[in-house]
């Protein structure tokens, strides 16, 4: 496969990342465990063989060295500090409109390599996953001329569908778990979560399943 897309990944500040989450660690790593999240999410869009690029759009230094290191290009987040601005920027300013271009959330801490090639084989046009409930969104893709046109937030599965982006359907457990609560992350602890997230919760004591190193 050819490593033709420009993928891109927002990350709020790490200090108010993932408030629905609050709680599910102790306080002291809460930040920890969104950094976890986010490395294992770069790792596993990186270790894939579509992605040529991988843009980070944040303000967070800590999370801009570590994602840096992991090989992704870090560029600071728009004035307006949302979402969509963020993934619209990485996607139509940053990579170009003359490119394809995949936007994912941060928070795919089991994600797989193999499931993103095979989303992305599949994404011609815009199009869209939607997340493991059906309501949400967790990856939109456009290709060369189309703006990416993100519409992230509640119901967004919906909104993508309804603005014309086509759904991606296909067994991809870790692309469509994303983390945003407490019983999110104990399906990932069963599901297997990426050497970050694993090695950060070992250490909280907690039991859970890792996937292997890609
Ligand atoms: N650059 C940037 N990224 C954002 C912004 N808001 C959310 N994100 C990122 O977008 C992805 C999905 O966002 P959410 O799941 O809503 O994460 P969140 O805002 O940290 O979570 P909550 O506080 O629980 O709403 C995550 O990778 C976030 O870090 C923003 O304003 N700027
Ligand atoms: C931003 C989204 O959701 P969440 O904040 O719940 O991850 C979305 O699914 O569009």
């Amino acid at each position: 496969m050819v490593r033709d897309w420009t993928a891109v990944i927002p990350v709020k500040r790490l200090s108010a990342a993932k408030s629905r989450l609050r709680g599910a660690v102790p306080a002291p790593r809460h930040a920890d465990l969104a950094l976890a999240m986010v490395c294992d999410t770069v790792s596993a869009v990186l270790a894939g063989e579509a992605v040529g690029e991988l843009v980070v759009v944040t303000d967070d230094p800590v999370a801009a060295a570590a994602v840096g290191a992991l090989g992704a290009r870090v560029v600071p987040d728009t004035p307006a500090a949302d979402l969509n601005a963020a993934m619209r920027f990485g996607a139509d300013e940053i990579a170009g409109l003359n490119r394809f271009r995949a936007v994912l959330a941060g928070d795919l801490p089991a994600l797989r390599a193999e499931h993103l090639d095979e989303a992305l084989s599949q994404a011609g046009t815009r199009s869209f996953v939607a997340d493991a409930a059906g309501t949400g969104t967790v990856l939109l893709t456009a290709g060369p001329g189309e703006p990416l046109d993100p519409h992230f937030g509640l119901g967004s599965a919906a909104a993508h569908a309804a603005s014309g982006a086509k759904p991606l359907l296909g067994d991809w457990p870790g692309l469509r778990q994303d983390v945003d609560t407490p019983a999110d992350l104990r399906r990932v602890l069963t599901q297997g979560a990426g050497r970050h997230t694993c090695d950060l919760l070992r250490d909280l004591g907690l039991t859970v399943s890792c996937v292997p190193a890609a």
